[in-house]
């Protein structure tokens, strides 16, 4: 009796100090929460507190005010009160046209653009939540194949097919997601999205075994052009009482080979001054795309670097591309790269053109996911690891 007494009193200690610890503002959200709009106005004050945060230094009561809400929306945006909807070209024009202005991956350039991503092979899906009517929180566009796409300019530029043909379709490529609402930001809209038109498209297609992004990798060209400025310091830094080009430094082949960056000297006509200097202007300008023989020699270190880029460069134990990070977080292996995938001004400036497929073995990714959320293990191919390793990075994690 007096051992029950004693758990009692202590499960109320216990809900005392819990109640003591949740912040006022908490019942204020859900005071907020019940009104008319409320929810949207709790999402567009989560959206601005971000915005604080990535502007003032960091402070630890705006991160713990942000934190709580995310808390709560996550309750109020969970995978069960979201309403999947597919969009095609017979929804509504609001939406279409909301449809067209979220797109953040491939912007579309007119309404036939907006066709064929709802068109035949295409499918565009949402969620909606019943406190914001007719406004999708996230957007998945795919694609259905019989292949795991190795090109975005095939997808979003091929012309309208009249009709589809199941028999031909065994594979979908998820080419763009957009998570709409900033304040939502944390609250992995687009990890359920995705799962959820798995299902979808596994019903409405039972021969499709394959799943697949093809991914921009926004950040590579300028974090290599980083790098480079890195070894043109260390070079002048080693070498500062040299006159003239400054060869090669000897962590220059970190990046290039000597063989390589002679030729792209060679290439650029531009032997009297240092190989990197010149290499960092054609990627800076996009010029190297210029000349078939510089694409061809560039082939080679780029992929490299870019497996480094996406494999071994890491933030806080993850992956410092935030594309990246979200598919390995949805336990997604990071699995093919792609040369020329996407050829676009923005492909070529964010990218250097490459492309990445983060592929969902269904019944691996949960497993996936958790590794690499508790232990920062990266799931890769091997064609992803031997191009990392060759790039000369660090140790695969
Ligand atoms: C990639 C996206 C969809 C991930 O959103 P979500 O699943 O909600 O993750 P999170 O923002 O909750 O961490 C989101 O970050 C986004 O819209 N990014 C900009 C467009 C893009 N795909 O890079």
């Amino acid at each position: 009796m007096c051992a029950e007494k004693s758990e009692g009193a202590l499960l109320k200690a216990e809900e005392r100090l819990q109640a003591a610890l949740v912040p006022r503002y908490h019942d204020l959200f859900v005071q907020i929460g019940r009104l008319e709009g409320g929810v949207k106005h709790l999402v567009d004050m989560r959206a601005d507190t971000l915005d604080l945060l990535s502007s003032v230094k960091d402070s630890a009561e705006l991160r713990s005010f942000s934190s709580c809400l995310r808390e709560m929306l996550s309750h109020w945006f969970s995978a069960g009160l979201l309403h999947l909807q597919r969009i095609t070209w017979e929804s509504s024009c609001d939406i279409l046209q909301k449809i067209s202005e979220y797109e953040a991956v491939h912007p579309m350039r007119n309404w036939s653009d907006l066709k064929r991503r709802v068109g035949p092979y295409r499918r565009c899906f949402i969620f909606t939540h019943s406190t914001m009517p007719r406004e999708p929180m996230v957007v998945l566009h795919t694609a259905l194949t019989n292949q795991i796409s190795d090109n975005i300019q095939t997808i979003v530029s091929t012309p309208i097919l009249d009709e589809e043909d199941v028999d031909n379709i065994n594979t979908a490529i998820f080419y763009s997601i957009t998570s709409t609402q900033k304040g939502l930001q944390g609250v992995e809209l687009g990890n359920y999205l995705i799962k959820r038109v798995v299902r979808e498209l596994q019903a409405e297609f039972p021969k499709m075994t394959q799943f697949s992004s093809l991914s921009p990798i926004p950040g590579f060209r300028d974090w290599l052009v980083g790098e480079i400025n890195k070894v043109l310091g260390s070079t002048e830094s080693s070498s500062s009482e040299d006159s003239g080009v400054d060869g090669p430094s000897s962590t220059a082949p970190t990046l290039l080979t000597s063989a390589e960056l002679q030729k792209v000297a060679e290439i650029a006509g531009k032997e009297d001054v240092s190989p990197l200097v010149t290499l960092k202007k054609l990627l800076q300008t996009n010029q190297w795309m210029g000349a078939e023989s510089m694409v061809e020699v560039l082939k080679d270190p780029l992929m490299r670097l870019c497996a480094r880029y996406l494999y071994l460069e890491k933030r806080r134990g993850y992956a410092v591309n935030p594309v990246a990070n979200f598919h390995l977080r949805n336990g997604a292996v990071l699995w093919r790269l792609n040369w020329q995938a996407d050829t676009g001004p923005r492909g070529i400036s964010q990218s250097c053109g490459v492309m990445v497929n983060y592929r969902y073995f269904l019944g691996d990714t949960m497993r996936n996911s958790q590794r690499y959320m508790e232990e920062q293990h990266i799931e890769a191919s091997q064609q992803v690891i031997d191009l990392a390793q060759a790039a000369g990075g660090a140790d695969s994690p």
